[in-house]
């Protein structure tokens, strides 16, 4: 069985984070594994308080792991201090496991900040270019390069800023756009769109750790990252449609749907 590992912050509720990315690896068919980062209090209504794992514990996490058990991908989301960043780059380092989906997480939906602003400096010069694939939104794309994101074109050339700054592949996820979601990919070369029609929900936490998940479970397979990406993207867009009005707030994306829906996903190719 192909195994992919998470590395994040753990959702009380469940909609994002660590539950996320082992629900939809699960889905998938894959193996998941997690390293806890965080702790948050976090409900569909918002984030209330959050605890940091220390540095040493989460090494200790990875070095568990790796040292049992191979890893075919590796899914990076909540990090929110330099001592964290830092623990995570230099084991990925050591162990440079073959895929790395890079979710630069920032600012929660309900508008939290999980990454403390001092910190971001390091997470661009230690792990984008150790990723195979960086996800930013919009609000990230911007806040990484000083690009303000207005248009496609602000978007495309938010992705070739990301390449400049050491990112090997970039995907600028549309979602926050007003328009129908386009997200954009880019490898240096080619610009690749992924369109989609906005689904109207309110019921959208957790869309990007499911994302980057859903690609993570899908190079795990052996896919290339277009067809990762546009499987993930077809994964995604099954999740906000059924995605549930569980809580008073911004409810969570449904995997159970994909589940019995897309059996097909646990073929493995390679
Ligand atoms: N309402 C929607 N309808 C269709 N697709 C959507 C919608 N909202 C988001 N998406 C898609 O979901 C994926 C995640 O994008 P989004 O921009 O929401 O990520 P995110 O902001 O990082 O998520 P999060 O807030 O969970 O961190 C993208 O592929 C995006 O196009
Ligand atoms: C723990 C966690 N990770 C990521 C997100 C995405 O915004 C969230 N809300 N919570």
């Amino acid at each position: 069985m192909r195994t992919a590992l998470t590395i994040a912050g753990s959702d009380s509720c469940a909609g994002a984070g660590i539950q996320a990315d082992l629900k939809t690896f699960y889905a998938h068919g894959i193996y998941g594994m997690s390293v806890i980062t965080a702790v948050t209090a976090q409900n569909t209504k918002g984030v209330m308080a959050v605890e940091n794992i220390s540095s040493h514990i989460v090494e200790k996490q990875i070095d568990a792991i790796f040292c049992d058990i191979k890893v075919d991908s590796v899914k990076i989301g909540m990090l929110s201090e330099i001592d964290i960043i830092k623990a995570v780059s230099s084991k990925l380092r050591q162990y440079s496991p073959k895929n790395i989906v890079l979710d630069p997480v920032m600012i929660s939906k309900s508008g939290y900040n999980l990454l403390n602003p001092d910190a971001k400096d390091v997470l661009i010069k230690e792990l984008l270019p150790l990723s195979t694939v960086v996800t930013p939104n919009i609000l990230e794309a911007q806040v990484i390069t000083g690009i303000n994101i207005k248009s496609i074109d602000d978007m495309k050339k938010s992705c070739k800023a990301m390449l400049e700054m050491g990112c090997k592949i970039v995907l600028i996820k549309g979602g926050h756009l007003s328009t129908d979601p386009i997200d954009i990919l880019f490898d240096g070369e080619d610009f690749k769109y992924f369109e989609g029609k906005r689904i109207h929900t309110k019921n959208t936490h957790g869309t990007g750790c499911t994302l980057s998940s859903a690609i993570a479970s899908n190079l795990a397979k052996g896919y290339a990252i277009e067809k990762s990406i546009k499987n993930a993207k077809e994964y995604i867009n099954v999740a906000i449609q059924n995605s549930l009005s569980i809580g008073e707030g911004i409810g969570p994306t449904n995997h159970f749907y994909s589940i019995y829906e897309k059996c097909n996903m646990i073929e493995e190719i390679d």
